[in-house]
């Protein structure tokens, strides 16, 4: 029988949370990273850019600076601090902030643009700063949002060019220029996008084969150890019944011999089966913790119950009447039963285990194809 002290003793593996991760939130998770110093890097160069105004004649600056200041740089700040502090972190509402920044910075740059020029001062038409800061905003963007704001930023661009006089074939070479920078833009967010997805997608397959027997498709030992922990502190926090149920096959060896390893392994998906017919309350669940034993664990069952669904399984089982030799023997299985209530009988995991373990052995030597119900008494 399998030994669960050993198995405990090395591996007391944590639940791990993609578990209970959705694709979204896996998503948010992932992209964070990328996010938060697209926007560091977008916040230095907007610093640089407003610092750099004081190029400009006093007049201009002192028109310019407080836009840029309380409707850019400041919102920005802000973003990008919530963005290095996730605990601060609030998706929808950074979301619209973002969207905010892409558009406000959009426009205070055709502000200050117009602003200078109008002055007759001279500001480079395609600003190294404000492309920086707005292929950043466009990587932190969702893919939708970004094609939003990126529409936004050009047509404000084409408009103050066309206000500041600009000549038309200059305008529609600077749109094309914007056009095909912001393209490139969302390419690389949706690239990123792509990649995180297949990333998900591996963790899933992954953590599903972590998890899962491959053969059964029930729940492996590894799993079962750690949801048994889980589910023991709950069981103690509210004082409900715990119940494991080990199920380990009779003549199992022989049936292999006999038949080959197909047929055994026939006989293990049609048993997993039974089993899990049996496992329908939310907590409950089977997994296969050796080559021809189960491992059920019951969440506040009482004992008639428990014992009623190990005649079932007894029963089940026996019908499918699975021939493990030519002279007619049959598999069946031994089950031992041990519950814990945290009040009269208070067992630790460990115990638990061992308990189950026990009445499974007895129930092997006193003639197989029968339950017991582990009694510390006897
Ligand atoms: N077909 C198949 N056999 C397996 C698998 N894993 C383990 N086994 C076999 O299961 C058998 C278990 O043997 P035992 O624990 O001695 O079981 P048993 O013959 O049922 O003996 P008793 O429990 O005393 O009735 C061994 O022959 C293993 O090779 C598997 O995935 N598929």
């Amino acid at each position: 029988m399998f030994d669960f002290y050993d198995f405990m003793a090395g591996s007391r593996v944590e639940v791990h949370y993609i578990q209970n991760e959705t694709k979204r939130q896996y998503l948010i998770r992932q992209s964070l990273q990328l996010k938060k110093w697209a926007l560091l890097g977008g916040l230095i160069y907007y610093i640089l850019s407003t610092i750099a105004d004081f190029r400009f004649p006093p007049a201009v600056y002192q028109q310019t600076i407080p836009a840029r200041l309380f409707l850019v740089l400041v919102p920005l700040m802000f973003i990008t601090w919530t963005y290095w502090r996730k605990d601060k972190f609030d998706y929808t509402f950074n979301l619209g902030l973002l969207l905010y920044l892409g558009i406000a910075s959009g426009l205070v740059h055709g502000f200050v643009y117009y602003t200078v020029i109008m002055s007759g001062g001279f500001f480079p038409k395609v600003g190294m700063a404000m492309l920086l800061l707005y292929s950043c905003l466009l990587l932190g963007l969702p893919i939708l949002f970004g094609a939003i704001c990126a529409v936004v930023l050009i047509v404000t661009a084409a408009v103050v060019y066309y206000l500041t006089s600009m000549p038309v074939i200059n305008i529609a070479l600077l749109t094309a220029f914007y056009t095909l920078f912001s393209v490139c833009c969302l390419i690389a967010n949706k690239v990123c996008y792509f990649i995180l997805k297949e990333n998900y997608q591996l963790v899933q397959k992954i953590y599903h084969i972590s998890i899962y027997d491959e053969l059964t498709q029930v729940f492996n030992r590894r799993y079962f150890v750690e949801n048994l922990h889980r589910i023991y502190h709950q069981a103690k926090r509210e004082q409900s019944m715990l119940s494991i149920v080990t199920i380990d096959l009779d003549n199992f060896k022989l049936l292999n011999d006999t038949y080959g390893h197909v047929a055994g392994d026939d006989a293990l998906v049609k048993i997993s089966t039974i089993i899990k017919k049996y496992c329908k309350r939310p907590l409950d669940f089977v997994a296969r913790t050796g080559g021809d034993e189960f491992a059920v664990l019951l969440y506040g069952s009482n004992q008639s119950h428990i014992e009623g669904i190990c005649k079932s399984i007894l029963s089940d089982i026996k019908s499918l009447s699975i021939q493990s030799s030519d002279d007619g023997k049959i598999i069946s299985a031994s089950i031992g039963v041990a519950s814990t209530d945290f009040k009269g009988s208070v067992y630790d995991i460990e115990e638990l285990i061992h308990n189950s373990d026990v009445a499974a052995y007895q129930s092997k030597k006193n003639g197989k194809n029968r339950f017991t119900v582990f009694n510390s008494e006897s």
